[in-house]
């Protein structure tokens, strides 16, 4: 059965909507993990407020996802690569609709705290099966620009989290809103378990393309040891550091302080800046991917958003800039150097095999998501510690703040060292 150019017209179309339905299902787990990502930022008030707790407690709760996520990439990783994306992600599916609907009916915030590190373990094998289900289902040349869309639709959840979700609230009580979230994630995982299928070949279709075999490391640990072993995947994950990570630790908590204490700026015009960075960053993950699949490199596009992070960051610490445009530019600098992942991403599934693919896109998402959770309070703990300011209370000044903000330049030069050492992968996998 062939579903190439010269397959049956019909073929082609039954392979195409076994394509989009699987895609679709898993687009859309992936959209609600991004959702409950982000949703502290807008609901945090109406559930501290429901019981009572403190600012540092809802802290943790926020974090318990964040956490759970992170620790769990590699392990889910391997899974993926040995039980396949489907399975993994149903069960995963159906941990994320628990955890939601507890948290919807908690009586108390022990119950409810549990809620997110449920939702944290369940979302945590989404995007690596996604990833590896693109890279079975869609062809090699497309991989870069699919991978790109998958993150824009991923950021549209977030974007539900913030806006339109405080709208919501103003309607109904934040438990209603986590309860149909639940049910969601419940029929959508139903959904996964009938309607997707880990490959064309398992769906009834050959492969989109003919693949030769890839040498496959058998067993976890070989997977596991052939992931930690290839230098592509280390240089790419401090790419990403540099670029991705700083920019997520940057917009998601230090972008508005700047400008705040900074330039006196109020909460919601700082935000707007963050917000252009966010966008160019959303932008730029399907542009990029478009890029780099075009020029047939990966490399190339890695380079440049490096040396955008490092240019972003050196301006950020050095130059003589205000709100206005040179601001925009240099938020839309690092926004524009986080969408590095797309090519990143695709340079190092392209020189794994496919066996051992899951695993070593963990390995990387890894870096992305510790570089946040390392890098914010690192900044935090710098301006605490300004020089001449005796009274705790007294709020950082821009020069506390570019002394800061040294951090992310330096992980973006040593990313951009790391990367100018990536292997052109040639839109290729390694069996080419
Ligand atoms: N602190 C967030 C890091 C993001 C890492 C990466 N760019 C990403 O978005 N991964 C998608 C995921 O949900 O794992």
């Amino acid at each position: 059965m062939r579903t190439g150019e010269s397959a049956p017209a019909e073929l082609r179309r039954g392979f195409r909507r076994a394509r989009a339905g699987s895609t679709a299902l898993l687009l859309a787990l992936f959209a609600i993990g991004f959702f409950q990502r982000f949703a502290p930022a807008t609901f945090a008030e109406p559930i501290g407020a429901a019981f009572g707790v403190s600012a540092a407690q809802l802290g943790l709760f926020a974090a318990g996802n964040f956490w759970v996520y992170t620790v769990m990439q590699v392990p889910v990783g391997l899974l993926i690569d040995r039980y396949g994306t489907r399975m993994v992600v149903a069960v995963g599916g159906a941990v994320t609709s628990a955890g939601t609907l507890l948290l919807a009916a908690a009586p108390g915030f022990g119950v409810a705290a549990a809620g997110p590190l449920l939702v944290g373990l369940g979302t945590s094998g989404i995007f690596v099966g996604l990833l590896k289900s693109n890279a079975t289902w869609f062809p090699e040349r497309h991989y870069g620009v699919v991978t790109g869309v998958t993150m824009f639709v991923g950021n549209l959840g977030s974007i539900f989290a913030e806006g339109p979700s405080a709208l919501l609230l103003t309607a109904f009580t934040w438990r209603s809103i986590f309860l149909v979230v639940g049910l969601l994630a419940a029929a959508t995982t139903v959904l996964v378990l009938v309607v997707v299928r880990d490959s064309p070949e398992e769906a009834g279709y050959p492969d989109v393309l003919p693949r030769p075999a890839a040498p496959a490391p058998a067993g976890g640990s070989r997977r596991l040891r052939s992931a930690l072993a290839s230098r592509q995947v280390w240089l790419v994950f401090f790419a990403v550091i540099g670029t991705n990570g700083t920019f997520y630790a940057f917009s998601g908590l230090w972008g508005v302080p700047l400008l705040r204490d900074g330039f006196g700026l109020s909460n919601a015009a700082a935000s707007a800046y963050t917000t252009i960075g966010l966008v160019v960053y959303g932008c730029g993950n399907v542009l990029l991917g478009v890029l780099s699949d075009r020029l047939g490199r990966r490399r190339p596009v890695i380079l440049v958003c490096s040396a955008s992070a490092v240019l972003g960051w050196a301006g950020f610490a050095f130059l003589p800039w205000s709100p206005g445009w040179s601001a925009v530019v240099l938020y839309a600098l690092v926004g524009l150097a986080g969408a590095q992942v797309v090519p990143a991403f695709a340079a190092v599934k392209e020189s794994t095999a496919p066996s051992a693919a899951a695993t070593a896109l963990g390995v990387v998402n890894v870096g992305a998501f510790l570089a946040s959770g390392v890098i914010q309070p690192v900044f935090g703990w710098i301006l605490d510690a300004r020089p001449g300011s005796p009274e705790a209370s007294s709020h950082p000044v821009l020069a506390d703040y570019r002394w800061a903000l040294i951090v992310p330049l330096v992980l973006s030069a040593a990313g951009l060292c790391c990367a100018l050492g990536v292997r052109e992968t040639f839109r290729r996998g390694p069996d080419h």
